[in-house]
């Protein structure tokens, strides 16, 4: 019997968190590099305004600091979460140094300083512990995200992109839930991916895509 969606998320988040838990230094110092450049092309693709909201990646995440330290040197203008009761996020202008509190809601340093009122996000980076074949993100667990995405207002000149490791990418059977976000990119250190719908990705064999999927293709 197949078990509930919400216990195949939990044990596909243990095994992940564990696989991630893993990694060695010098993994990560390759991941940071190969994200930056994911980033970068992120950037070269999204719409204008230039205005990027990311992650303060924490413990196993993917290592995106060096790539928001570009954003942010580049001038691209980078703001980070900040955790509200009833799984809502603001967003806070940071920089490079911004000194962190810890969130009374979730094990997590977040900066202090005010709200940003305007957000006109031209690239969106959504931490993430993967990303089924589908497009379906698997997060963390508290629903801040699927919240949030909801509420962006649909536009073509936003790039919403999961940052995710490469193995974490087009997974067979990822768990799903009427409110989880489904998404058309992914920034990993392989690359910027594009999820195609599935005729289109049926009838082309094109290099450059993933291992696991032929709707995954660089970008
Ligand atoms: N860097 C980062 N910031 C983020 C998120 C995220 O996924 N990553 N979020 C995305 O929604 C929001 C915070 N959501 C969170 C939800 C649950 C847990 C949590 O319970 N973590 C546990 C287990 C983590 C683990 O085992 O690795 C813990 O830290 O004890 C943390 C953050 C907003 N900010
Ligand atoms: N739109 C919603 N309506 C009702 N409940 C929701 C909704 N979104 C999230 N939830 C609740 O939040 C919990 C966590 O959701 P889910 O497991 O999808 O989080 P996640 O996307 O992994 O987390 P995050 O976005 O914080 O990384 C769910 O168990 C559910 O109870």
């Amino acid at each position: 019997m197949t078990l509930p969606a919400a216990e195949r998320k939990s044990a596909l988040r243990r095994q992940i968190r564990a696989a991630r838990a893993a990694l060695t230094a010098q993994d990560r110092a390759r991941a940071s590099e190969g994200l930056a450049a994911s980033v970068r092309r992120a950037r070269a693709l999204a719409g204008a305004g230039d205005t990027t909201l990311a992650f303060l990646p924490h413990a196993s995440e993917p290592p995106v600091m060096a790539a928001l330290e570009e954003l942010h040197a580049t001038g691209s203008r980078v703001l980070v979460p900040r955790v509200l009761p009833e799984r809502r996020l603001e967003w806070v202008l940071w920089q490079p140094g911004e000194p962190l509190v810890r969130s009374p809601h979730v094990p997590l340093d977040e900066p202090s300083g005010p709200a940003a009122s305007d957000l006109r996000p031209s690239l969106v980076l959504v931490p993430a512990l993967g990303i089924g074949e589908n497009g379906v993100r698997l997060g963390q667990g508290g629903g801040f995200y699927d919240t949030f995405l909801a509420s962006l207002p649909a536009s073509d000149s936003v790039l919403v992109a999961a940052v995710v490791y490469d193995d974490e990418l087009a997974l067979p059977d990822a768990p799903a839930e009427p409110w989880d976000a489904v998404l058309e990119w992914a920034v990993t250190p392989g690359g910027l991916w594009r999820r195609r719908p599935p005729q289109a990705a049926e009838t082309r064999v094109a290099p450059g895509r993933c291992p696991r999927s032929t709707r995954w293709r660089l970008a």
